[in-house]
Parts: C-alpha cells; structure tokens; sequence
C-alpha cells in the first residue's frame, strides 16, 4: 500500500511576471521519504523548491503538509528548514552561534539554545569548532554548521538547494553520505535539488526528474535509470548513444526491420508504448559490446547489432571507450580493449539496455488516446 503523502504539492504553477517556469506540478512525499529533484540548469528544480519553502508563491496549485494547506503560510511556519548551496552563514558569527540563530529567532531561552547547538555540534562532528568564525573552517566543516543550523530547529522538512555543489569531489562523497544516514537516523522527510544524476541516484529514495517546468518522470534510482518513459529521461539518465531505427508491433514484441547500419531483430514489447514506424533507439555505452565486422559468434535473442567504423579511442580507467560512426551517428562504446580507429565494428546492444520510443505523439495518433498509460511505465520489463 502506498503510504499517504505527508507534504504534497499539486497542480502547482509558477510564473516570474508572464513567464511560467513550472507548469501542473504534482508531487506526493511520503513522511520520511528522501525525494532528489534532479534537472538541467534552468528547468525549475530551485523554484519549485523555493515554492515548497514558501519563498515562492504559486499562481495556481497548493502545497500541503499533513494533509494542512499551507500555501498561503510564511516560510516560517510551514515547519521546514532550507539548506542553501552557498551555506548563507553569517560571518561575524561563531559556528556555536551560527547553528543557534533559528533558535535564537524563536526567542529560546539561552541555555536551551546552549544545549541544542552542543547536541547538532556532537552529531554533525563539529565539536572543539564552537567558537570558529566560519571563514576558520573546510568548506565541509561550514556545510556541516549550515546543516546543524537548518536541523536545529527541529524541522519536519528539510529541504536542500545543491547543498554539495561547492565542496571538492572527495568531501562531497562522504558529506552526502552524512547527510543521508543523518536524514534516515533523524526520520526526517527531505527535498534535494541537484543536477547531479551519481548524487541522486545514490541518496535519493526516489527521484523526480524535471524538464522544462514539468515532471518528465518520477521513480526509484532503478526505475528511472532502467525503465525511463522518454527519450528525454532516457538521456538524461545517460543513454545517450541515440540512433534511428523502424519497426512494427507484432503481438507482444517489436520488430525492429533491416536498415543501412543494422540487421533485423525483434524485441519483447513488455508494456512500452510502441506503434508502427520509426522510433528512437537510446542505450548507455557501457551496455553495449564491441566486436570485429567479421565475428560471426551468435548473440543473444534481440540483440541490436549496428555496423560502424571506430573512429577513435580513449582510456577513461577500466575500460576503453570508442567514438564508433554509425550512419549518420557517433556513438560511445565500452569495450575492455582497444580497437585501433578505422576499424569495421559491430555495436551489440542486448534487448534489456534498448530503450525505444516512438516520436512524441505517434502514439496517441496512431492508436487512440488510450494507447499510453503512464503506470505501463512499471511494465517495462526488460527494458
Ligand atoms: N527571480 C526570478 N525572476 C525571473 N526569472 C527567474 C527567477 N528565478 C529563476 N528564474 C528563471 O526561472 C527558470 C527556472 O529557474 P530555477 O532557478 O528554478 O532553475 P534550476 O533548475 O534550479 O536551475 P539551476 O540548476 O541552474 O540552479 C530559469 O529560466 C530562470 O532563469
């Protein structure tokens, strides 16, 4: 049973003066829930989690939390906390100071602040660093502080702006491990804005993938990387190699015919809303192999194979990766060797890392409204 969304935004919109920047917004979290809004620079990820915050006002839409409409609620009263990529400290501050300023906002009591900013230094690992100046401390250190200030006021929501953008590659891999085990520990529900598709995947129990002011699919890690519902998401989940084939639906597969750079094959439909004609083919270069033109070892059922020339090779670590013309197309593929360039390839790609999708709009065109229903999304078997 799905768990009963515990903050919700629905049908959300919102302009800046006549430019609408997110349009229809739908999102149900549940409590406890850790949700990363994951989209190119500019597509509303920001906006929309400023607008959860408050700090934004929908033109239409609501936003609720435990069932209580708090749309027209300041920021302050919506039991939320906001965790900048800047970390928006004060720097004449001392860290003790620094985690204590909500509290200190809400007018507690000193030694109760006293005692809470001594519980989020010991739990963040900031303890000895009480008196610091944040321009004293590791860029680590001051997003730790920023964390124990937004925690230390007990919020039901914490909601984190590329709060890991601004650390070095090394620190921002355990940093977003700490925040994570902090969140699960705390129970706490959490909103993540990155564009970093590594970081959402590995912290986020879910992610919602924006593009252009809509959601373009929301899922688990896995079901957005394995089973994505666009060409759009299948590229930005990194299948990028894209090619263009043609087929036709028969029963429950589709048969993807011979063209200039490729043989026939047919793969399991497994719910994907295909119909007759041309569609995109998207797969990941280390999903496909590489083999000499003139192998002639039998692959497995469904396997795409396309003819190319390498063009060239690189050594990125633990494999090679070969730039291999297809047609018209460059594609990227790994392989554990390398192929010296000019040489004729074969590109296999098995049917379960084929993504394919019939032109936007083909479908509903073709088959009636009907066609495509999103939870088919779930049934991508295979794909
Ligand atoms: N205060 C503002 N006034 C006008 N337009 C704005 C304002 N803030 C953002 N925008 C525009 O709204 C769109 C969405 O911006 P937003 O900051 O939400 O995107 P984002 O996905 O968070 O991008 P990034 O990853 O670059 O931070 C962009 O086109 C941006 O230029």
């Amino acid at each position: 049973m799905t768990p009963a969304p515990f903050l919700e935004v629905k049908k959300a919109s919102v302009a800046y003066g006549a430019t609408t920047v997110l349009e229809g917004i739908d999102l149900a979290i549940a409590k406890g829930e850790f949700v990363a809004l994951l989209g190119s620079s500019g597509c509303g990820k920001t906006t929309l989690l400023r607008t959860i915050a408050g700090f934004v006002k929908p033109v239409a839409g609501t936003i609720s939390v435990a069932g209580r409409d708090v749309t027209r609620l300041p920021p302050d009263k919506r039991g939320m906390a906001l965790v900048f990529q800047s970390y928006a400290l004060w720097p004449h501050m001392t860290v003790a100071q620094n985690i204590g300023y909500g509290l200190k906002l809400r007018r507690q009591p000193a030694d109760a602040i006293a005692r809470r900013v001594a519980e989020m230094e010991a739990l963040l690992g900031l303890t000895g660093l009480s008196r610091r100046k944040p321009a004293q401390l590791s860029g680590g250190q001051r997003q730790r502080v920023a964390l124990g200030r937004a925690l230390a006021i007990d919020p039901e929501i914490l909601l984190l702006d590329e709060p890991l953008s601004n650390l070095d590659a090394r620190i921002r891999l355990s940093v977003r491990h700490e925040i994570r085990a902090l969140q699960r520990r705390l129970g706490i529900t959490a909103v993540h804005v990155t564009h970093d598709r590594e970081e959402a995947m590995v912290m986020a129990d879910r992610i919602v993938i924006l593009d252009g002011g809509r959601i373009a699919q929301a899922g688990t890690p896995e079901e957005v990387y394995n089973r994505p519902v666009s060409s759009f998401v299948a590229a930005f989940m990194g299948a990028e190699n894209c090619v263009s084939l043609a087929g036709r639906v028969t029963g429950g597969h589709f048969a993807i015919a011979a063209g200039p750079t490729n043989a026939p094959c047919t793969v399991p439909l497994a719910g994907r809303p295909l119909v007759d004609g041309p569609v995109v083919a998207r797969f990941r270069a280390e999903a496909a192999t590489l083999v000499p033109a003139d192998d002639a070892s039998a692959k497995p059922e469904g396997t795409l194979v396309l003819s190319g020339r390498v063009e060239s090779a690189s050594y990125p670590g633990g494999h090679w990766r070969h730039a291999v013309v297809v047609g018209p197309d460059t594609v990227l593929v790994d392989a554990p060797a390398a192929f010296a360039p000019n040489t004729a390839v074969k590109v296999c790609v098995p049917p379960q890392a084929l993504f394919l999708f019939s032109p936007a709009g083909a479908e509903t065109a073709k088959a009636g409204p009907s066609a495509y229903k999103s939870n088919k999304a779930s049934e991508l078997a295979g794909a």
